[in-house]
């Protein structure tokens, strides 16, 4: 055998994530799920071990990228009818034979006689071109050791055939078990209502290669607007009026771009607003919306788009820190975060994971923001094109004022919410959706970075499925033919246009 511990037992060994380079498969061994480890190291012959899963709760990320790429190949060779690939491979000799000595015909089919002129393949080897080890800590760790003693292998035929079978052969129930519970261990630290994660159909689990953030990560190139010029209303005050804020619309600085309010419009102003529209002036002054409805109305109502906002696609400009209106004015909303329990659902319908709310939502409720990493159009690109068409997107451009405010593509920010970002990483697109994306800013200045806040756009029962278009064009092309890179849609509504992205 060739572990040596030399720094005693430990009942808690475990291997960090940060030595191993991958796992390449998996067996049964004393009724324990293992794994085989390959280490960092020599790229030629790396030192590999195996591993049961309660020595890899520290490696769940590794072991869940295996399990997906098993079967996502078991799935591709169910499709396959023939040549029968699993026979042909058998017809070959592994590498492990070559070492041993055993000719393919013997590996295959052992008569008595050739069993007794060769030496029976060892089954307790655990570790390959190395030695496993302790640290004081009780981590594992292997190192590279050639040697007489040292059990060698070629790794480039690895997963050998025997492994492959044994592999095909053996159960991963526990592993599935620990990387959904370490999911939902995650999903327990998010701020704000819980977030549940159910799945009827099978044991698969949403990557781990995902951290839940509460704001923006700001990438290399992305900047956001100086904070001086987040000014915030300087002449609100928190006591005017019925303290709800910026009661005074026309004076408030941050309602500044807000919509404005036609009805209470005078002929002569009018006038006035028709010519600062034509010329791009100032619409401070005006007479403005609030985005949401105050408490005082309906309990239902409360902090709910008002239905301008709603049906329109105008960018919303909340109150900030630097105001002077106070903390409970009505123009602020999204800052505040998420307010309702999600639940993260496997769809079963060839849409991966998906996302509903626990609870039943009103028309215009905001539900979550979408966040992630912000990156710059051109590594946007780099991303897009290294996942290639079929990978599930989760770029979303920030493009909202790039026609407004003349910026080239170069200049916009995408942001990427495949690794880090919230729940809404799961809404899924429908041609007839129940929620809609809108553009929430904090600074009026800052033209590139901004909240992208999902809200509800009529009363959505608990249970059903969360989604929103992803073109969210104010018409939609009527394509029958399946345009360059498209990917079919499966939102199953009477209206659906047939393919994701146009
Ligand atoms: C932002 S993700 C949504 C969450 C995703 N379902 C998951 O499991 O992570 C977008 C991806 O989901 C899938 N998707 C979303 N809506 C879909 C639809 N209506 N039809 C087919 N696939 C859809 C596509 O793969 C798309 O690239």
């Amino acid at each position: 055998m060739v572990v040596i511990p030399t720094t005693g037992e430990s009942a808690t060994r475990r291997v960090r994530i940060d030595k191993v380079h991958s796992i390449l498969s998996n067996r049964i061994k004393d009724n324990e799920e293992q794994f085989l480890v390959r280490w960092k190291g020599d790229p030629n012959t790396p030192p590999l071990s195996w591993h049961s899963i309660s020595e890899l709760v520290r490696c769940l990320e590794l072991v869940q990228d295996y399990i997906t790429v098993r079967e996502e190949s078991k799935a591709v060779s169910r499709k396959r009818k023939s040549p029968d690939l699993a026979f042909e491979h058998e017809r070959r000799a592994s590498p492990f034979d070559r070492r041993l000595g055993l000719t393919p015909s013997a590996s295959r089919s052992p008569s008595i006689s050739s069993l007794s002129a060769v030496p029976t393949p060892r089954t307790d080897i655990d570790v390959y071109n190395g030695v496993l080890d302790t640290d004081g800590n009780g981590f594992i760790f292997c190192r590279s050791a050639p040697g007489p003693n040292i059990a060698t292998i070629n790794i480039r035929s690895l997963p050998m055939e025997e492994m492959l079978r044994t592999a095909r052969m053996s159960k991963i129930e526990t592993a599935n078990v620990l990387i959904r519970a370490e999911y939902v261990r995650r999903l327990g630290k998010v701020v704000g209502k819980r977030i549940h994660l159910v799945n009827v159909h099978d044991y698969t689990t949403p990557s781990l290669r995902f951290s839940y953030i509460p704001d923006y990560v700001l990438r290399e190139g992305v900047y956001r607007a100086d904070p001086a010029t987040q000014e915030g209303c300087q002449k609100c005050k928190p006591d005017m009026g019925r303290s709800i804020g910026c009661e005074y619309t026309q004076k408030c600085g941050c309602l500044e771009y807000a919509a404005v309010d036609p009805v209470r419009l005078t002929p002569e102003t009018k006038k006035q607003y028709e010519k600062a529209l034509a010329t791009g002036g100032s619409l401070l002054g005006f007479p403005k919306r609030f985005p949401y409805f105050t408490g005082d109305t309906k309990r239902q109502r409360t902090g709910t788009l008002v239905s301008f906002y709603l049906d329109s696609r105008h960018p919303i400009y909340e109150c900030n820190d630097n105001c002077g209106c106070g903390p409970y004015c009505r123009n602020k909303n999204v800052q505040f975060g998420r307010q309702v329990g999600l639940e993260i659902f496997k769809t079963g319908s060839g849409r991966g994971w998906g996302l509903r709310c626990k609870e039943d939502l009103f028309m215009g409720q905001f539900v979550d923001t979408y966040r992630g990493e912000v990156i710059t159009d051109a590594e946007a690109t780099r991303r897009e094109q290294a996942g290639g068409k079929l990978k599930a997107s989760y770029l979303y451009s920030l493009d909202k004022h790039q026609e407004s405010e003349g910026l080239a593509q170069a200049d916009i920010y995408v942001v990427d919410g495949e690794f880090m970002g919230g729940p809404s990483k799961f809404m899924n697109h429908s041609c007839e959706p129940n929620c809609r994306q809108y553009t929430v800013s904090y600074n009026k200045h800052d033209t590139r970075i901004y909240d992208l806040a999902f809200f509800a756009i009529r009363d959505i029962p608990a249970g059903e499925e969360l989604t929103f278009d992803y073109l969210d064009k104010e018409e939609a092309d009527d394509e029958e033919d399946a345009p360059e890179g498209a990917v079919p849609c499966l939102c199953g509504t009477t209206k659906c246009r047939k393919w994701l992205w146009q």
